[in-house]
């Protein structure tokens, strides 16, 4: 396997360049600032390590995508950035501060996270975003569901029979609510159908642009070519490649190119 190691060029958005240990290790795209920066990060369970040395420098802006065949570490990965696990080694930054400094619960409101199935809380739709803002108006609670193109109606409607589409727009004003700095969405699309996952595709463009970064696991290469603004590639636990999409499309490993969809380069 050709692993794309790059040397980390830049200062990370609000990140004191003193505060980093440059290390040849890390992975980094040039033009773009970081907000997480992995330092040789080791997860999983002790006996069997996951994640195997990794070392990468998230950009701050857009949305960037994590590919990697199935078991290959990315939800791992993707649960160590809000804190939902923690690593066995090395170091994970967010605006420079390690997240262990953190307070967890702040950590959460700020670094949100979407799963492939969207938790859906007892009560109502409203029910459901008072889990996340106490102090919900009817004003922001009715913004909330427009900013996701949902009806206002559905506010009052059981959140449980809400189809999985809604549920996950649903989750995604949830989590928003919380005026998150970033986006953490693991497969939020998988168990969608086409039109849902080009709804949902469309709000996370419409977000990451409006300035909330989204770090987005996708299996989907056709999804991961619509919406990579970056793209990392996981394999067997370690990064394998990293960049812009037509970079990796010139990658020097065939899998690496088949897990970006690059069309008939995979040998
Ligand atoms: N707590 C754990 N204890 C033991 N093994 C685990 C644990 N968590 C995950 N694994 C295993 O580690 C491997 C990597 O899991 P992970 O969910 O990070 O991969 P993934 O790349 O997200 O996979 P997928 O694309 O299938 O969701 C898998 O084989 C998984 O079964």
């Amino acid at each position: 396997m050709t692993s794309t190691r790059h040397p980390a060029a830049h200062a990370c958005c609000s990140t004191p360049e003193s505060d980093i240990d440059r290390d040849e290790r890390y992975v980094s795209l040039v033009t773009s600032p970081a907000m997480f920066e992995l330092r040789d990060v080791v997860a999983g369970p002790v006996d069997s390590p996951i994640l195997r040395g990794v070392s990468l420098s998230v950009p701050c802006d857009g949305i960037l995508a994590v590919a990697g065949p199935s078991g290959s570490g990315k939800s791992t990965m993707l649960r160590l950035l809000n804190r939902l696990d923690d690593p066995l080694s090395g170091d994970i930054l967010w605006e420079g501060r390690n997240v262990r400094d953190w307070d967890p619960s702040e950590l959460r409101r700020r670094v949100a996270m979407i799963f492939q199935k969207a938790p859906v809380f007892p009560g109502t739709v409203r029910d459901n975003f008072l889990v996340a803002d106490s102090d919900l108006t009817p004003e922001r609670a009715e913004h909330a569901l427009q900013h996701v193109g949902l009806d206002v109606e559905l506010l009052e409607r059981a959140a449980s029979n809400l189809s999985g589409g809604e549920a996950q727009r649903m989750s995604i004003a949830r989590a928003l609510l919380t005026s998150p700095s970033v986006l953490l969405a693991d497969e939020p699309t998988a168990s969608l159908d086409r039109a849902s996952r080009l709804t949902i595709e469309d709000l996370g463009r419409e977000i990451a642009d409006g300035g909330v970064p989204i770090v987005w696991i996708t299996h989907d290469t056709e999804q991961l070519r619509r919406i990579a603004d970056h793209v990392v590639v996981l394999i067997d636990g370690e990064i394998a490649a990293f960049g812009h999409l037509d970079e990796l499309d010139r990658h020097d490993d065939p899998i690496v190119r088949q897990l970006v969809g690059a069309g008939g380069s995979v040998e």
